[in-house]
Parts: structure tokens; sequence; C-alpha cells
């Protein structure tokens, strides 16, 4: 279930949008980004997540006014972080056509010791993060908040789906704290540390090494509906302060080309007083999900739930779409309502946030996974299909129950830690082994 907790921080409306946001009122230069001096003689820094010359409705960057430029930084050493974060897609890996599913993945005994970097556990990855394509499907277990410690990805931009455990994320444009049923997403090369005030937590990433995540566009819906723009949620500038004025040393932990340095830092990362553009971490709460769904009849694509899609060079092609399965009524007649049995060019990886998820009401658990690759046949398990054939088909609230997929045109291949040491659901199949031949046994 979601957590009660109301987040009664102060946000920035709307995703992508030009924000502009100062911790202390005249921070930001007026008119130009970049003075003689600027105001407070704090340091102007460009930070471009797309080329210089793409498209406008394409382009995002964002202008820091910072007490210090992040050029200010010790050397970087090899560092190996977590041991189980692998990058891009292992050519090597011998990928059995199989449907897989893991049950959920448990919090190890000391996790009070492992931060969030560290607790991050790749299950299945495709692409190449150097070739700017492809995405990561990990887990993170974690129970120790990053406290001097920071982190900053160039391989890839991070979509946080928590399961358990709220995520405070302080970045250098500001805080966001996320709940589960929120996510969050942390652009490319933005500096962030990660706090877990509610201890042991558990959750979700999507890491993506290809075009960065936008909104999908809308088609015949209209000018509204899905995940609409203004329920996205930026954070406003906020410098850290600590006990000597933000001076004291940090680590910085950097994820470049799939290998792991570090760097001391003499200062806080986190140094940013004002700051405005488009490029910037958000937040969104999946309650705002605007569901449409068939009121005729039938089951439509899952395409109707994608709240984020990362494009291919392919139009309608997805690198990675994010979708979501949440709360909603079904009131289609003469329907088989759950999922159809399908196989699809696609490849879909799963996982639930809370309840129970209408095709497997049996053996997909919260904080589980499940992974149908390119033209793996699925779809209701058994107990799903029995109930569904001769469900009363009145209007149905599908309550409780939030499950989400990365889709990808990719094919995911899973980790040796994921095929050899997370717990691999081994009877899965047999969920659908039972379904049987009726053709012609009944009137
Ligand atoms: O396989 C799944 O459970 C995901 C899914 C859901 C749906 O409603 C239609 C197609 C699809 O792949
Ligand atoms: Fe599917």
């Amino acid at each position: 279930m979601s957590s009660s907790h109301t987040d009664e921080r102060q946000y920035q409306s709307g995703f992508g949008n030009e924000y502009a946001t100062e911790a202390v009122a005249g921070a930001l230069p007026r008119g130009r980004n970049s003075p003689q001096r600027a105001p407070f003689d704090l340091y102007p820094e460009l930070i471009s997540g797309t080329a210089f010359t793409a498209p406008r409705h394409e382009n995002r960057r964002s202008w820091l006014y910072r007490r210090r430029p992040s050029v200010v930084a010790g050397r970087y050493q090899p560092y190996r972080a977590g041991g189980h974060w692998q990058t891009g897609g292992d050519r090597a890996m011998a990928v059995s056509p199989e449907p897989l599913r893991w049950h959920p993945m448990a919090l190890p005994a000391d996790v009070a010791d492992i931060d969030f970097i560290d607790g991050i556990h790749t299950l299945a990855a495709n692409g190449d993060a150097d070739a700017q394509a492809g995405v990561a499907a990990h887990v993170y277990l974690a129970g120790r908040s990053m406290e001097r410690r920071a982190f900053v990805n160039a391989d890839g931009e991070m979509l946080f789906v928590p399961q358990q455990g709220r995520v405070v994320i302080t970045s250098e444009m500001g805080v966001l704290e996320v709940k589960p049923g929120e996510i969050a997403l942390v652009p490319r090369g933005v500096v962030f540390k990660v706090a877990l005030p509610d201890g042991a937590s558990r959750g979700y990433l999507c890491e993506n090494y290809g075009a960065h995540f936008r909104l999908p566009e809308l088609g015949p819906i209209g000018s509204n509906g899905l995940a609409n723009a203004r329920d996205f949620q930026a954070p406003v500038a906020a410098y850290e302060h600590d006990d000597q004025g933000g001076n004291a040393a940090y680590e910085l932990v950097k994820k470049f080309g799939g290998r792991f340095w570090s760097a001391p830092t003499s200062h806080s990362p986190f140094n940013v007083v004002a700051w405005h553009g488009n490029l910037s971490p958000v937040k969104y709460d999946t309650v705002n999900f605007m569901t449409i769904g068939s009121i005729s009849f039938d089951h439509p694509d899952p395409s109707i739930f994608t709240v984020l899609t990362s494009p291919s060079d392919t139009p309608g092609t997805a690198n990675c779409d994010f979708v979501i399965f949440p709360p909603r009524w079904l009131v289609m007649e003469n329907t088989f309502r759950p999922p159809w049995y399908h196989r699809n060019i696609m490849s879909e990886f799963m996982g639930l946030v809370y309840g129970e998820y209408d095709a497997k009401p049996g053996g997909f658990k919260p904080g589980g996974a499940s992974l149908h690759n390119a033209m793996v046949p699925h779809g209701p398990d058994e107990e799903a299909f029995d109930k569904a054939s001769h469900a009363d088909l009145k209007p149905q609230k599908l309550d409780n129950t939030l499950a989400f997929m990365f889709e990808s045109r990719y094919r995911f291949i899973p980790t040796e830690y994921a095929m050899n040491t997370a717990p691999l659901d081994a009877d899965y199949a047999d969920c659908w082994a039972g379904l049987k031949d009726q053709f012609g046994t009944k009137p």
C-alpha cells in the first residue's frame, strides 16, 4: 500500500518547463545567463541533457548558480559499487526463451549497512550505454541513507519506482520526497544522493541509456489525460547547510561507461543556490494518472497506460515505455476482461508495487518481477482465466493495485545475478499448464 505520509515539501509544477527557482532572492541573474559577475559571486554552470542543436521540443538544459563549479573535485579512483549493477545486455548470456518470474527480492540481513548505490541489483538489461540505446531494470535493496556520499550517472537517466519505504532524493536542483505509488526521474548527469527515512527499503529502477523519457503523444485522446504535465513536480533550489557551512568533505561516486569511479570533494556538491531551465529531476504521483479504458467491449492495448516514453529512432517503437496498471473500473460487456494471451515483438519487464495484478492473482507478488521477452507467449494464469471466463460482468473496480511495465523494443538479457542468485520462480510456467482443451466439450 502507498504510505500515508504527506509530502509537505515545496515543488514547482510541470514536466520539462522552463522552471526558475532561487533559494536566496536575487540569486538568478536577470536577462542573461552568464553575467561578468553573477549575483552573490555564484558560479554559473550549464548542464546540457541534449546536444546543443537538438530540436527545440527535445532540447533540455539548465543553468545552475553554485558556490563552486563542479570542476572543483578530487581525482577519480576506480570504485566497485555494489557489484550487482550491470550496464547493457551481456551478449554472452544464453537466455532461455522461457517466461521468467522472480519472487519478491528479500531485504538482506545487513540491509542497515547498505546504501542505495551499493544496494542496486540488475535483473535484466539491453542495449549499450555508449550507443545511447536500451535500458536496465534494477531493484534496490537498501537501508542506509547516503550521508556524505553523492552519485552521478553519466550512462543514463534513472526512473525510480519505490515499492517499500520512501526515498528522499537530494539533487543539485533540490530535494524530492518520493513514496511508494509515486515515481521520480533523475536526468543523466545530475548529481544526487538518496536518504531512506523509513529504513529498510525496496524499489525498482529503470536506467535509461536512450532518449530521455517524455510524456507520450495523446493522438485522438486529445489535449488532456493520462499523465498530465501539471502533476509532475520539480524541486525548488536548496543548497546544503552543514556544521561547516557546506564545506565538509564528500565522496562523489560516478558511473561512467558501465564502470564506477570515486572522487573525494572538499565540499557538498549540493551547493546550487538558484537554477533555471528545463532539465530537472521530477516526481509524479500515480494517483493523478487519468486512466482511460474500454467503455464498450474488448481489452485495449496497454499503451493506453503509458506514463512516460523514451522513443527510439523508429516511430512508435519505443526504446522504453513506462506503463502502469493503476486502480480502475472494468465495465466491458461480453468481454474476457483481463489481458489476452499474446506474444509481442516488444519485451516486457514487470513489477508490482502493491496489491494484485489481474492477469496473475497468484504467484506475482509485490516486490517480485516478471520478464516476457520478444515473442515469448504469456497471459492470464489458470486461476485468472477461469474466473474471468465465468465472471458476472457487472461494473467492477480493480482497486488497491499498482503494477507497472518497462516495455522495450530490445530483448532484455537477464543478468547472472537474476538467473543464479535472485529468487527465480522455477515453477512459473506451471501457472498455465492446467489450461485444458475445451474444444467441443460443451454445447
Ligand atoms: O503481459 C502483461 O501482463 C502486460 C500486458 C497487459 C495488457 O493489459 C495487455 C498486454 C500486455 O502485454
Ligand atoms: Fe504482455
